[in-house]
């Protein structure tokens, strides 16, 4: 998707493009758009950093809890976001045997406890091994936010890199 393609899309129709960019947060998107001409993807990508980065805490928090769990109940219900979906499945997290299950309930249920946003990570970056020994190791040393962007930057690409426009 060239870069002058999403610099001629309207508001409604950025939205509706990258509004799950970060999960369950349009309002980013839309607070974006307002820069545009962009040059580049990276642009793009450095400008809702920057945009998060600019929230008071209460914000960078709020963003966080729109997160589902990993392999919590969105995925057991079947109402994780397409991209959270895929995101969780190529982790393995929709394949955990019950002892996995109730190791990752456990964690997330600590972390939640500790911090009061769930334990966010860019799960198509990590494996599950990964995942379980950053999720104990982060419960004593956060560094949630950097995620989001990380997630963020690879939900992006995938739209922008890719010519499938389908939410056009
Ligand atoms: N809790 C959490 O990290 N969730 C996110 N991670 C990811 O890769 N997709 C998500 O929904």
């Amino acid at each position: 998707m060239d870069i002058n393609v999403v610099n001629a899309l309207t508001y409604e129709d950025f939205v509706k493009l990258f509004g799950n960019v970060v999960e369950k947060c349009p309002l980013i998107p839309a607070a974006i758009w307002s820069h545009r001409p962009f040059k580049d993807l990276a642009d793009i990508e450095a400008h809702i950093r920057k945009f998060i980065h600019s929230l008071p805490d209460s914000g960078k928090e709020g963003v966080l809890r729109c997160h589902p769990d990993l392999a919590g109940l969105d995925l057991q219900r079947g109402t994780l976001t397409r991209e959270s979906q895929e995101e969780q499945s190529q982790a393995g997290m929709t394949t955990l045997d019950s002892a996995e299950s109730l190791q990752m309930y456990s964690l997330n249920t600590d972390y939640k406890e500790r911090f009061g946003f769930p334990f966010v990570i860019c799960a198509r970056l990590n494996s599950k091994a990964d995942i379980v020994r950053q999720l104990s190791e982060r419960l004593k040393n956060d560094r949630a936010v950097e995620e989001v962007t990380t997630l963020c930057s690879l939900r992006l690409r995938n739209i922008v890199l890719s010519d499938i426009q389908t939410k056009l």
